[in-house]
């Protein structure tokens, strides 16, 4: 008998082909029947800017209490939608192995940032693609966009859709790639220019916490999760989380982790992106890895902040 596992997601597209992923993949893993059951977030519902949303976790809490009700079994979110702070209860039960975490640039008449003209107008709701917009072309307008990727990627000139009132957007090339939209894009950043936000890319499978680990969902988790992508995303989110800061903060982190290194850079931004902090660090993972990552983070943090990047990021006063 298979187990009968149901998985929740929110209702986009996006959201949707994520999940279908996990499902593919799990049910390759262990014998299992999965069921999709989809869930309303107020990310969904609300219409606001993402910055003044209300800080983190609009995009997860609603699927969290249905995990945590017993009305889903397993919960795939966007690893850098998840807040930082515990969800009692509740465990990272799997982190897939990430995609290529960059963000893209989707412009008008394939241009690329450099090849804008001075006054172009590129949309984007995250601060800190924002910040790092302004600091590489402090001659662009950046304006607030909301919306799902093709209601995005529809407000760029000349798109076949929409009122194309826009000359770019920025978006994830992860989402992009999962949509199948890599067509529109027409650069993709360096993250020396534009670091992706923490965990950009990588998927969070998450579960209740004390679930038998013999059961077919658990041996297929284990399988599932890629331990160089969890140290990457411990370390970016710890760093996160030491700067008290959340997925609307102008703040960029990207770790790459080989055998022997964890490599961790980061960039912190004043929203109008006339000053960025850029500092990097590295650990040897040891025996217990994971802590070892969460040291980096914490370590490269507190760096950030002794050289002033509170208040350089208006951190605590932004929300
Ligand atoms: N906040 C929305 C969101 N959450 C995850 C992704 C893209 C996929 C990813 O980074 O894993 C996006 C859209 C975007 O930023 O372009």
């Amino acid at each position: 008998m298979p187990q009968h596992v149901r998985i929740g997601t929110r209702a986009s597209a996006l959201a949707l082909t994520q999940t279908g992923h996990v499902s593919v993949d799990l049910a390759a893993l262990a014998d299992l029947e999965i069921e999709t059951v989809r869930v309303r977030t107020d990310g969904d519902r609300l219409t606001g800017s993402l910055a003044t949303l209300g800080g983190t976790g609009v995009f997860v809490t609603a699927l969290r209490d249905a995990l945590l009700d017993g009305r889903c079994d397993v919960a795939v979110h966007s690893l850098k939608d998840l807040p930082t702070g515990d969800a009692p209860g509740l465990v990272l039960g799997a982190v897939p192995e990430r995609q290529d975490p960059r963000d893209a640039l989707c412009a008008r008449d394939g241009l690329t940032l450099a090849e804008l003209p001075a006054g172009a107008v590129i949309g984007t709701g995250s601060p800190r693609r924002a910040a790092q917009l302004r600091a590489a072309r402090p001659d662009v307008v950046v304006v607030d966009i909301r919306g799902n990727v093709d209601t995005r990627l529809g407000r760029v000139a000349g798109a076949e859709h929409g009122p194309g009132d826009l000359d770019a957007v920025v978006l994830a090339r992860a989402g992009l790639a999962r949509l199948d939209r890599l067509d529109a894009v027409t650069e993709l950043f360096d993250p020396a220019v534009m670091a992706p936000a923490p965990g950009q890319g990588a998927l969070a499978v998450e579960v209740r916490a004390g679930e038998p680990g013999d059961a077919p969902l658990a041996v297929a988790l284990r399988a599932l999760d890629h331990l160089p992508t969890r140290l990457a995303v411990v370390a970016e989110r710890a760093l996160l989380a030491r700067l008290e800061a959340g997925c609307a903060a102008p703040i960029g982190a990207l770790a790459t982790v080989s055998a022997d290194e964890i490599r961790l850079d980061a960039v912190v931004a004043r929203p109008d992106g006339t000053a960025t902090l850029r500092r990097s660090a590295a650990a040897l993972p040891g025996d217990r890895p994971e802590a070892d990552a969460l040291a980096l983070g914490a370590r490269l943090a507190e760096d950030l902040l002794g050289a002033g990047a509170a208040e350089l990021a208006e951190l605590g006063t932004a929300r």
